[in-house]
């Protein structure tokens, strides 16, 4: 994700435009053949826009804003933190993708190390935008190796599609798993390590 740029005067990326987004709800309501004015729904345009400032967040900030606390603790073995909750938008239906991520990294030589909460802040950066598996997955093995120089990273993120399971070819329970392998965990050992420790139950 780059900063904010302009899209042809039709508004900023990254900004949240809520009485647009509320317009755009209340124009969708009438698209499927409902009645925003009727009472139920009423106030579900305002509730939605609300509801997609948080969903989408993530596009108001960058991970150097979640990987701000790091420690020289002089560890250099592996860091995983595993079974991270994904909450994200598949980008071509705009319905959910949920699962869990797996974040492991081999900390710099001179163990340059962050809090354990921030892989977590870390996925969610990234998890609350417009996504597709596969970016979500590099965008956040790319963005430790550059703020936190680590010697290596892997991450690996287990998804059930909603565009999969309540429209379209609608199978339930299929699970995409992707994955990001950088630096020192392209080793096989390593990875093996890694890969064993993740799918330890
Ligand atoms: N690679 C990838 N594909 C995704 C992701 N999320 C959704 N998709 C797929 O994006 C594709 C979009 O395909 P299209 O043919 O343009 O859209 P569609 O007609 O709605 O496709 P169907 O879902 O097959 O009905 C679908 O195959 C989705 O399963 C993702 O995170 N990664
Ligand atoms: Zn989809």
């Amino acid at each position: 994700m780059t900063d904010p740029v302009t899209l042809d005067g039709e508004g900023t990326i990254g900004e949240f435009d809520e009485k647009r987004a509320e317009n755009a709800v209340r124009e969708l309501l009438i698209a499927v053949g409902e009645d925003p004015d009727r009472e139920g729904l009423r106030e579900t345009p305002a509730r939605v826009a609300r509801a997609y400032q948080e969903i989408f967040a993530g596009l108001r900030q960058q991970p150097e804003d979640v990987l701000t606390t790091t420690f020289d603790l002089g560890h250099d073995e592996m860091v995983l933190v595993k079974d991270i909750e994904v909450l994200s938008s598949c980008e071509h239906h705009l319905v959910p993708f949920v699962g869990v991520a797996h974040v492991g990294y081999i900390p710099s030589v001179d163990g340059k190390i962050t809090g354990l909460s921030k892989l977590a802040r870390l996925v969610d950066v990234y998890a609350r935008r417009p996504q597709v598996q596969e970016r979500l997955t590099t965008q956040i093995a790319d963005s430790l190796m550059k703020i936190l120089e680590p010697r290596g990273v892997i991450v690996v993120i287990e998804c059930e599609h909603m565009c999969m399971t309540m429209r379209g070819v609608r199978k339930p329970g299929a699970k995409t798993i992707t994955s990001a392998v950088r630096g020192q965990l392209r080793d096989s050992a390593t990875r093996n390590e890694a890969m064993s420790l993740i799918m330890a139950r």
